[in-house]
């Protein structure tokens, strides 16, 4: 369960991003958070993981208080929870194998179960047959698949996508929203950010709406129409 208690967050010589933000998140749910460009959809993620922190309220996961993880501590967090950015931010130097194994290499994981688990990964987003090519030579929804695999393959319990398809025509930006259902039927907390209105009402699932920072409607999946 993921709890947000009266959550602020003010930039330094900005406004407030985010304006008292309570909700919750049970185990295993799938939530689209949308609105305007600038309502707080990105802070919302960025704080839960661990890239920002809130000026004010508290968050916590599993009654664990994310203000009590230090800076030794967030690595360790960001194994817990996967990112998947728009912009994907591969290492385009490296194989597609070598990124998706980065966050176990840094996890310190041995190298047969590294082997292991990036293939599952890879397998897991379709990718299997790509491990020794360059992210160059793939297309851009072939790319954010690979930023997918990264971001599973420590098997976070959480999840959490800022614009996934922000770049992607509508058939492949319904194809990686369907793999994140996919992700959420296996039991894990998937949030994902994004104004893609009609790509949220197909996927019916929670959708939570901020507007300037504030917490404005929180439709249930069967709500949404
Ligand atoms: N590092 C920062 N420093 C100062 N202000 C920031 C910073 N990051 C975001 N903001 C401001 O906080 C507000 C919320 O930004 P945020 O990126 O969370 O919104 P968003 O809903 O994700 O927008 P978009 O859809 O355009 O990505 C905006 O007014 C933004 O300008």
């Amino acid at each position: 369960m993921i709890q947000f208690d009266q959550v602020s967050k003010r930039y330094e010589g900005g406004h407030e991003a985010l304006s008292q933000l309570s909700f919750e998140v049970p185990d295993g749910e799938m939530a689209f958070v949308t609105g305007h460009s600038g309502a707080g959809k990105s802070t919302l993620l960025k704080l839960l993981g661990l890239i920002e922190r809130p000026s004010h309220g508290s968050i916590s996961m599993d009654g664990k208080k994310l203000s009590k993880i230090r800076a030794s501590g967030v690595p360790k967090w960001r194994r817990r929870v996967g990112m998947v950015f728009q912009d994907h931010r591969l290492l385009m130097d490296r194989t597609v194998f070598a990124n998706v194994e980065l966050p176990l290499v840094i996890g310190a994981v041995a190298r047969a179960e590294r082997a292991r688990r990036v293939r599952a990964a890879l397998e897991k987003v379709g990718l299997l047959a790509y491990e020794r090519q360059l992210p160059a030579t793939l297309s851009a929804g072939e790319q954010q698949r690979v930023g997918i695999a990264r971001a599973i393959v420590a098997r976070p319990a959480l999840l959490i996508a800022d614009e996934p398809t922000g770049n992607l025509d509508p058939q492949l930006a319904l194809e990686i929203m369907a793999l994140f259902a996919e992700f959420q039927q296996v039991g894990t907390t998937v949030l994902v950010a994004s104004h893609d209105l009609p790509l949220i009402k197909r996927m019916k699932k929670r959708v939570i709406v901020l507007d300037h920072g504030r917490l404005v409607a929180d439709l249930a999946a069967q709500e949404v129409l």
